[in-house]
């Protein structure tokens, strides 16, 4: 398991390309035949890279000892949401079997045990990512198709950042402890997320990029509004950016993201917005 530290705004002004990298991305989460996990300190948020295989089923429990969460199981003390970015997935638990296409959401509630995963396509194995928080409540498990994601549509053309924002663990589609999960899809033609740049004090947010083409790249940009830096991201890598940081990407080809966040309140619109002459 990969630990990833909190970091100080004061600090961070102070880092090189190397220690920013070290600090804020992670770049390789997802493993063929494997389960990676990568823990953060910020909101003990937990993200997950599942890959099965078609020959066989990976197992949480197997990966995911009762030493590294002092718990019985994973889900004792918390709650999980997982999207497939890959080919069919059927998750199995104690409390039931779901059966995601490319694109689906499942939410997992506290307690939920016994989890597996398998991959149905044999040419086109299943790329699960998850992100878990702590959670103090039992809410039901849920399976979010696609189409039943809440969508916004935001940005234009003309400004290179027309995008569409699927809201799936999200207060009017289903009710969990903290975690808030979607999927931002950029149009053919626009490059930027997330700008006008935010930050949100209540929260922090978890950026895994995908659908980027080997040849191409995100420059992520974080930091406090006013000390602004950059990291050069590439396919199915994941960025975590503390409340005090803006988060936001321009590509050089349309791309998607996977949002997840965590904190105090799951109220998506309590954004401080940076005005542009205030950028640097
Ligand atoms: O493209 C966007 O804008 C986003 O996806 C914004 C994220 O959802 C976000 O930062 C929510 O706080
Ligand atoms: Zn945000």
């Amino acid at each position: 398991m990969k630990v990833l530290h909190n970091m100080h705004p004061n600090d961070t002004k102070h880092y090189d390309t190397e220690r920013l990298r070290e600090a804020f991305l992670c770049e390789e989460l997802f493993q063929l035949g494997k389960i990676n996990v990568v823990y953060s300190h910020i909101d003990r948020l937990v993200a997950l890279g599942i890959m099965p295989n078609s020959q066989e089923t990976l197992s949480l429990d197997e990966v995911i000892d009762k030493k590294s969460f002092g718990t019985d199981f994973f889900l004792q003390r918390r709650e999980m949401g997982i999207i497939n970015l890959g080919g069919a997935a059927v998750i199995d638990t104690q409390q039931g079997r779901y059966t995601l296409a490319h694109l689906d959401a499942l939410y997992l509630g506290k307690e939920t045990q016994n989890i597996s995963f398998s991959s149905l396509d044999t040419q086109n194995p299943a790329v699960l990512y998850g992100l878990s928080v702590p959670a103090h409540h039992q809410y039901p498990n849920k399976l979010i198709k696609y189409e039943e994601a809440r969508k916004v549509q935001l940005g234009s053309l003309a400004n290179a950042n027309a995008r569409r924002i699927n809201q799936y663990l999200h207060p009017d589609i289903l009710e969990t402890c903290q975690l808030c999960m979607g999927m931002t899809e950029l149009e053919k033609g626009s490059v930027w997320n997330t700008m006008p740049a935010h930050t949100h004090e209540r929260r922090m947010e978890a950026y895994l990029y995908f659908n980027i083409e080997p040849d191409q790249v995100v420059f992520h940009f974080l930091g406090e509004p006013t000390e602004t830096r950059h990291i050069v991201v590439r396919d199915k890598q994941l960025i975590i950016s503390p409340s005090w940081s803006i988060h936001s990407g321009c590509g050089t080809k349309n791309y998607s993201f996977v949002w997840g966040m965590a904190g105090e309140n799951q109220t998506f619109d309590d954004m401080d917005f940076i005005a542009m002459q205030d950028l640097r």
